[in-house]
């Protein structure tokens, strides 16, 4: 799901602050951002030199713009100059329902110490779900001074979310503690409370407005505000971290937004996996009894892939780049290489002559597309370095055919099977000029079908006489080769040097 977030708030020429923060902040944390303009600022890293505020009802039109025709799952309020303004945004969230999460960002004084307004207006802290006031905003509005310790701040958050209604998210970044964190209060006191450990930096431009888009973002898609607010805390220490290293301005600069999602993109998500047995595909090669039909469940995450990962359907398009195919070639030709030598493994462990002529005739079959590859793209495997996802797949193949027989045929199933299973994902007309037209039409062999139809047999019949502990092994098996091959398939579009 993405949530679709809408930002109402003054602008930043330089990026850092404002909507433009916003929009970005909202983007990072898992939504889509839309904005509308309170008050254009005229403002860099160094400070702010002129506000504009168009009149009241330019600002109702454009909010209507985007309700009259987005759902909106969200909406984060910021800079709001005059009190005209704020009564035209209180008039137009008292008519969002009820459900909307709205998180207000009470923008008085600019980081640089420059007024961006006269004052909150009391009726939008009404409308609010959460309010995110920096240490001198929440001071100002339950008119004490400017807190200096947690408990202070939390005290002051408690009783401006007593008057308002709405939880207090009370933000230390303006404490002298080494936990600048935030932490949740509503009118009875501390909810809960998120650590973000002092980052020395010269770039902090904007971190409240980034803060508070997160917040609205994570509660649009679902969170609880604890969930939501340790999510929001945590991806802006990172952006915090790594502000000074994008070199904007030469004043206090802005945080680095996408700092995490390079990040993870870069190492690929650590999350464990669990299997998730939906496989909405149907197969191009049938499962041959009841066992085979529930390994066939565990390779619908993987198929997902084939659609979505972007790889498959560049290659069937014929819009993948010549570099990426070579890419995709060298690494399916280095694997190949060592599947013969697997599945001799498995000819050598076959029970029955039928079975072994099968997986010795596989060897040739695999043996000869290789050679073929060589001569037809003038592939040299001599100069062929395996990348990490071929070797995970090769590495795994080589452990679970070393020991239990129905496990290793598991484990060598998914090449067979999902391999078949391309053939669902070729146009029915491939132009003359594709230039991998000979390569996708491949996928359509059925001499292969054939072949992956008996290994299917195969897995059926063993299964079938495994015990409970095999079968459990082999499922495992054959779900990790499901992914490896997906992951097969999406490398090339995820390499940085193509
Ligand atoms: N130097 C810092 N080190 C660690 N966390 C920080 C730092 N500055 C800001 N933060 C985090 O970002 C949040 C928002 O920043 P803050 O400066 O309080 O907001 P504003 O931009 O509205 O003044 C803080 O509550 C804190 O969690
Ligand atoms: C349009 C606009 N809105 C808000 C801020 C506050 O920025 P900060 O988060 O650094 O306090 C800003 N400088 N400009």
């Amino acid at each position: 799901m993405i949530a679709r977030v809408l930002s109402i708030a003054g602008t930043d020429p330089t990026g850092g602050a404002g909507l433009q923060a916003d929009v970005k902040s909202i983007a990072a944390a898992g939504g889509y951002g839309m904005g509308v303009v309170t008050s254009l600022v005229v403002q860099n890293t160094r400070g702010v030199q002129q506000v504009h505020t168009p009149d009241p009802d330019f600002l109702e039109a454009q909010l209507r713009a985007v309700s009259d025709d987005v759902i909106i799952d969200a909406v984060k309020v910021g800079m709001i100059a005059d009190q005209a303004s704020a009564a035209v945004v209180v008039n137009w969230l008292r008519n969002l329902p009820s459900n909307i999460s709205v998180v207000v960002d009470p923008v008085m004084v600019a980081s640089s110490g420059q007024a961006l307004a006269d004052s909150v207006s009391a009726d939008l802290l009404t409308c609010a779900t959460v309010l995110t006031p920096n240490v001198d905003e929440l001071a100002a509005l339950v008119g004490k001074p400017a807190a200096s310790s947690r408990a202070e701040l939390i005290a002051q958050a408690q009783v401006l979310a007593e008057k308002t209604g709405a939880l207090v998210v009370a933000k230390g970044g303006h404490l002298a503690d080494d936990d600048r964190g935030n932490t949740l209060v509503n009118a009875t006191g501390e909810l809960a409370h998120a650590a973000s450990w002092f980052v020395d930096t010269t770039a902090s431009h904007g971190t409240g407005c980034s803060l508070s888009s997160a917040l609205a973002t994570r509660l649009g898609l679902g969170e609880s505000p604890q969930v939501a607010l340790e999510w929001a805390t945590s991806w802006a220490h990172e952006a915090l971290q790594y502000g000074e290293a994008q070199a904007v301005g030469t004043g206090n600069g802005p945080i680095d937004h996408f700092h995490r999602l390079r990040r993870q993109a870069k190492s690929g998500l650590q999350n464990p996996a669990v299997p998730d047995k939906r496989n909405r595909h149907q197969p191009v090669v049938k499962a041959s009894g009841e066992h085979t039909r529930e390994l066939w469940e565990y390779a619908g995450e993987s198929l997902d892939r084939f659609g979505s990962d972007g790889f498959i359907s560049a290659l069937m398009q014929g819009t993948l780049s010549g570099s990426q195919f070579t890419f995709y070639i060298e690494q399916d030709d280095y694997y190949l290489n060592i599947y013969a030598a697997v599945l001799a493994r498995l000819a050598a462990a076959a029970q029955s002559a039928e079975e072994r002529s099968f997986w010795a005739e596989s060897v040739t079959g695999c043996i000869a597309v290789e050679q073929g590859m060589h001569a037809q793209w003038n592939l040299d495997p001599s100069t062929v370095h395996p990348s990490p996802a071929t070797l995970a797949y090769t590495d795994f193949l080589r452990a679970e055919t070393g020991s239990d027989y129905v496990v290793a045929v598991a484990a060598v199933l998914p090449c067979f099977w999902l391999y078949a299973q391309l053939a669902a994902f070729v146009p029915d007309a491939i132009p003359e000029d594709h230039p991998y037209k000979d390569w996708v039409e491949a996928y359509r062999d059925e001499a292969f079908q054939a072949s992956t139809a008996r290994a299917v047999q195969i897995a059926e019949g063993l299964l079938a006489a495994a015990s409970d502990h095999q079968r459990a092994a082999a499922q495992q098996a054959f779900w990790r080769a499901c992914q490896l091959e997906a992951d097969f398939f999406a490398q090339a579009l995820l390499l940085d040097t193509l």
